[in-house]
């Protein structure tokens, strides 16, 4: 194959907005829309690879310094983004916001220098690895040395919520509101029937942990098969947290960061021995051999997204292995490029996956033309070349236009829980 049409000839990187769900968290609501970017890289071959990633302004600006540098790259040599992104993306280059350690205003940790790399190389490996795929006629799964699995699994995330933004003139879904362990349970039966899921997590941080450990109570007793986990985003104390977990030994599957950072959650594994997962107190390669020394994490959540692109996802997934510590992915607000590279990440991992956390069900739109389809809780390894998905060109406009004609530039929980209570503010942490 001539190695000049493995070339990058052009990068795009589209920021557009997508309808989301009132769904609650400690800090808030999320918006009528959140932002999202759609990355496509064209070979000097005529193949074009796709890529999905964050879409707040300050990561949009650092995706387009980097873009502007790929032109001339090969497709065959992701790896070589980590140097060039260090190059290009330095701190004095980039917002203040990406690089500051202090800055822990994300419920998946705190920005550093480190996490920034990894987030710019992911978005841009993933498009990398599927134009490469449609080159050569392989799908990606090939190219990450072969799937262990035809299937992922995926667990229904359940969310406290209402049933309408507090916004007037905000989209509306058709499901009802949760707020109580029954609306949860509504809400699982649906996600259930709808997709199969076999696991269920619910997203708590958002009432007094007495109301979540019922909520779970009752999702156990609806659904006794099936593995249920919470996340209250680190909101609890110590004191709480190992409360909650005594409450539920047995009940849950595991607990997710129920406190802020590893000397906390190994304080709370070895009070109670309930396994913890995060993805908020381990969330770069430094965060891992303190957290695991510490005993602080058995389960980790991994999320390509910002671990640096699907190469990375398993070279954790190697040292998660080594160390006994379990393996599950993290997801927050996105679409079905995003899920077509999860799925494929997820389709190597050797050993046992937790099933993954996915947003998906939330969106009722996407980019991609045939839209994943969840069977028992599952998606299909597609085997077609590169990711198996198509770029919907007329609803990246829309979604496209859509972001021109707004002025929403990034996530603000926050900011959306002050249309419902004028006086809401960030809630500390610890909370209760
Ligand atoms: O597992 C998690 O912590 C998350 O999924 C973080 C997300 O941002 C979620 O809490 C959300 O979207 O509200
Ligand atoms: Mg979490």
């Amino acid at each position: 194959m001539d190695e000049r049409s493995m070339l990058v000839s052009e990068v795009r990187v589209t920021p557009i907005l997508m309808e989301d769900a009132p769904l609650l968290n400690r800090h808030g609501v999320h918006q009528p829309y959140a932002t999202r970017c759609i990355i496509e890289i064209r070979t000097e071959g005529g193949e074009v690879g796709l890529g999905e990633s964050y879409g707040d302004q300050e990561y949009l600006d650092a995706l387009r310094l980097l873009a502007e540098h790929l032109p001339g790259h090969s497709v065959t040599a992701p790896n070589r983004l980590w140097g060039l992104a260090a190059e290009v993306l330095r701190p004095d280059a980039v917002d203040p916001r990406l690089v500051d350690e202090q800055s822990a205003g994300w419920l998946f940790g705190r920005a550093n220098l480190s996490r920034l790399h990894g987030i710019a190389v992911s978005a841009f490996e993933v498009a990398l690895l599927d134009a490469l795929g449609r080159t050569v006629g392989l799908p990606v799964h090939a190219l990450l040395g072969g799937k262990v699995r035809d299937r992922v699994d995926y667990a229904a995330y359940l969310f406290y919520r209402w049933d309408e933004h507090p916004t007037p003139g905000a989209p509306r879904d058709d499901w009802p509101e949760a707020l109580d362990p029954a609306g949860v349970v509504g809400q699982a039966e649906r996600m259930v029937d709808e997709y199969g899921f076999r696991s269920l997590k619910l997203k708590g941080g958002v009432f007094p942990p007495e109301e979540e450990v019922a909520a779970v109570e009752a999702l156990r007793e609806a659904f006794p098969e099936r593995p249920v986990r919470l996340d209250p985003n680190g909101i609890w104390s110590v004191e709480t947290s190992a409360r909650v977990a005594d409450e539920l030994r047995g009940v849950v599957e595991y607990l997710e960061d129920p406190c802020l950072g590893v000397s906390d959650m190994a304080q709370v594994h070895r009070r109670t021995g309930v396994p913890l997962a995060t993805n908020m107190c381990v969330t770069t390669p430094e965060d891992v051999p303190g957290a695991f020394a510490a005993e602080a994490v058995q389960i980790l959540l991994c999320d390509h997204h910002f671990w640096g692109g699907l190469v990375a996802t398993q070279q954790l997934a190697a040292i998660c292995r080594t160390h006994g510590v379990g393996l599950s992915m993290h997801s927050n607000t996105h679409l079905g490029i995003s899920l077509a590279a999860m799925t494929q990440a997820a389709a190597c991992v050797r050993g046992r996956l937790h099933a993954c956390d996915t947003h998906r069900p939330w969106q009722g739109e996407d980019v991609v033309t045939r839209p994943h389809r969840f069977v028992e809780g599952a998606v299909a390894v597609s085997d077609e070349p590169g990711l198996g998905v198509e770029l919907d060109r007329e609803a990246l406009d829309r979604l496209h236009r859509r972001w021109l004609d707004s002025d929403v530039r990034g996530r603000d929980d926050v900011a959306a829980m002050r249309a419902a209570d004028p006086e809401w503010t960030m809630p500390p942490a610890p909370r209760w």
